[in-house]
């Protein structure tokens, strides 16, 4: 293959197949293993498509049960991890309390260089679990208040609930929440998914594939990206400041969180169905501000950077369902994290049943060559 075209942001490189997900960006289209997302967030679970993407197809009843008191049964986090979580600075970002709880689990784990398949599915179960116990236990411990120890009888969703408020939540909640669950799960090669191939390429451990993609996710043009529309929501302050805004920041070249994707140039299915259950939730509870602020981002936004093909991505509207279920802005990127980590865990997986070939692509090199060495002193 020639190396004389540049392929900027790796944008265009195909250096794999998956059958996990399918993205069509013209069209504004995503499919988990051949389903529409649409029907996934409508009718499935958040254990469904975690089963439906680590084994490749829907589970039946019986497995789906199975699957659930699985993932229910590693839920609780070693004591001496859940001590150092009460041992983080303050100031620190949630998500380097992340990165850094789910690098100590990988040190905890004796199999932690297992790396059958069967063994990284199992650890992929247990991170599932513990990513969502260890994000809930942060939260808490921010707010100077012990964390709540999981229940085995709750979904995924409602135990995360569960452990975040201290109450079971009701079922509209819990709905809202596995709907946000199951449209963050999986998303190709974006830039977090590709690092973790790229750490496991290496045949390191999946601590460490995972530990490098929560860092890529926390990146404000990745994941972090709902955080900062938060941010933005709160800059702007009131909905009628909110067209003055976008025209400033775009006069100013700069960036409106939120909207623009690599891969879609239509809007992201992802955020037509959470700006639907954020017009809801708004309605529903009286907090029509953030939402109002939003669409009116969006609106005076497009007029601009619509025809450009930039539209809302899954980060925009993301945020006021978050908030309406008692989740501070900044637990809006672990969030994420606690959704992807199936998507990591089963293109690990994916990858690790080809020949898991190294990731490892070129610059083109544009320095000097045969340049003379000049000693130190003589410079
Ligand atoms: C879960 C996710 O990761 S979804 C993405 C979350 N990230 C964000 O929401 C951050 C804001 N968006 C962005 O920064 C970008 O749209 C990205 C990084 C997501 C993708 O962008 P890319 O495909 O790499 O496009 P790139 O960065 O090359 O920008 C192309 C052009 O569109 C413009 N553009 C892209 N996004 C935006 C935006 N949100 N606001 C204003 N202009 C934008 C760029 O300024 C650039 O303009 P130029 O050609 O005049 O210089
Ligand atoms: O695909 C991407 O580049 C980013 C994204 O939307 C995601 O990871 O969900």
């Amino acid at each position: 293959m020639s190396v004389t075209e540049i392929a900027r942001g790796l944008e265009g490189v195909v250096f794999t197949e998956t059958k996990l997900s399918y993205i069509d960006g013209q069209a504004g289209k995503l499919y988990y293993a051949g389903y529409p997302i649409e029907a996934l967030a409508e009718e499935s679970s958040y254990e469904e498509v975690a089963f439906l993407l680590l084994q490749g197809r829907l589970p039946k009843k019986e497995e789906l049960e199975a699957f659930k008191a699985q993932l229910a049964a590693e839920r609780e986090l070693p004591e001496v991890v859940l001590n150092a979580l009460k041992a983080y600075p303050k100031h620190t970002h949630p998500m380097s309390a992340l990165r850094t709880a789910v690098s100590q689990l990988g040190m905890l784990d004796e199999r932690a260089e297992d790396l059958s398949q069967e063994g990284l599915y199992q650890k992929s179960i247990a991170l599932i679990s513990r990513i969502a116990t260890i994000v809930a236990a942060l939260k808490r411990i921010r707010e100077g208040k012990e964390p709540v120890a999981p229940r085995k009888d709750l979904s995924h969703a409602a135990n995360f609930l569960y452990m975040v408020n201290g109450e079971v939540p009701s079922r509209e909640q819990e709905k809202l929440f596995d709907v946000a669950l199951v449209l963050h799960a999986e998303h190709g090669m974006n830039a977090s998914t590709f690092t973790a191939l790229a750490v496991h390429s290496t045949s390191a451990d999946i601590y460490s594939s995972i530990t490098a993609a929560i860092g890529a996710l926390k990146g404000p043009r990745h994941g972090g990206a709902n955080e900062a529309v938060m941010r933005s929501v709160q800059e702007v302050g009131a909905p009628e400041r909110a067209v003055a805004w976008v025209q400033e920041k775009l006069a100013k070249k700069e960036r409106i969180m939120g909207m623009g994707h690599r891969v879609y140039k239509a809007l992201d299915p992802r955020a037509r169905i959470l700006k639907k259950y954020a017009e809801i939730v708004a309605q529903k509870h009286g907090r029509t501000q953030e939402y109002e602020i939003l669409t009116r981002i969006e609106a005076e936004a497009g007029k601009v950077l619509g025809p450009k093909g930039i539209y809302p991505n899954v980060d925009f509207y993301s945020g006021v369902v978050y908030s309406d279920l008692g989740i501070p802005v900044e637990f809006f990127t672990p969030i994420f994290a606690v959704a992807r980590i199936v998507g990591w865990a089963a293109h690990i997986l994916e990858y690790n049943a080809t020949d898991n070939r190294l990731l490892r692509p070129k610059a083109r090199y544009v320095g000097e060559l045969d340049l003379e060495y000049v000693p130190l002193e003589a410079r």
